[in-house]
């Protein structure tokens, strides 16, 4: 798997980073979603560099010209909850994509510290021979994105698989690395060292679904 660390090299992603990550500025939810969509927006910008382009002639007033455009063979799915702002700012740019929801949610059984992965909706097109884009903010464990991965099988085969993220934990990312193919990717704004007992990024943001749109009761 190609890993895009975007946050190695400093830019102005570090300041929408570091707003959500701040334990006071992350408690204003609408711009907690907003800077995870400005994040999506710039990870998109990335991702699109690795795209296919082919030439088209467009033309204007005065005149036509050849211009290189990508592929409009997107689908772009998340997975709630937390999912949907990143899903807001990839669609912001790439907007003809097809668009797919999964739900996956960790269901804690006896121990609080130990849970499972449960998938429950699921709404795909069909995935044979296009551009997959799978988002989620955290990639903590990364079993979220491998049941994922493994629900939307019956859908296809994707041509290109591109995983975009905002916080990974490195062990997370060993994880999925081990499950996807050699030549996907991962776009991801920044890699922390820690994961805690209970499946936590250290240092994290905290819950991403939570800060976006509020707590929700364990059922
Ligand atoms: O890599 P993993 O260990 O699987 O953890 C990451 C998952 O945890 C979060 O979702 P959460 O279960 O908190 O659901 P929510 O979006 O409804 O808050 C996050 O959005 C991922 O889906
Ligand atoms: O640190 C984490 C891990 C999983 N989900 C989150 O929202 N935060
Ligand atoms: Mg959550």
């Amino acid at each position: 798997m190609h890993i895009h660390h975007l946050s190695e090299r400093p830019s102005i992603l570090n300041t929408f980073i570091s707003e959500i990550r701040d334990k006071t500025i992350q408690k204003d939810s609408m711009r907690f979603r907003r800077n995870i969509e400005r994040i999506g927006e710039i990870l998109g910008y990335e991702l699109s560099k690795s795209l296919q382009y082919n030439s088209k002639t467009v033309t204007t007033p005065l005149g036509s010209l050849q211009m290189q455009l990508h592929n409009k063979d997107i689908v772009l799915c998340s997975i709630l909850r937390a999912g949907v702002p990143l899903h807001n700012g990839l669609l912001n740019y790439f907007d003809t994509a097809e668009n797919a929801f999964i739900s996956a949610y960790r269901h804690h059984k006896d121990n609080p510290e130990s849970f499972e992965i449960v998938v429950e909706y699921l709404a795909c097109p069909n995935l044979e021979n296009k551009t997959l884009i799978l988002a989620d903010p955290m990639l903590a464990t990364g079993q979220s994105m491998v049941a994922t991965f493994e629900a939307l099988k019956p859908f296809g085969t994707p041509k290109e698989i591109h995983l975009v993220s905002v916080i990974g934990a490195q062990k997370g990312i060993d994880f999925v690395a081990k499950t996807f193919d050699i030549n996907s990717h991962l776009w991801i704004a920044a890699i922390d060292d820690e994961l805690s007992d209970k499946g936590y990024i250290i240092p994290g943001l905290g819950d991403a679904g939570d800060l976006a749109f509020g707590k929700k009761l364990q059922h």
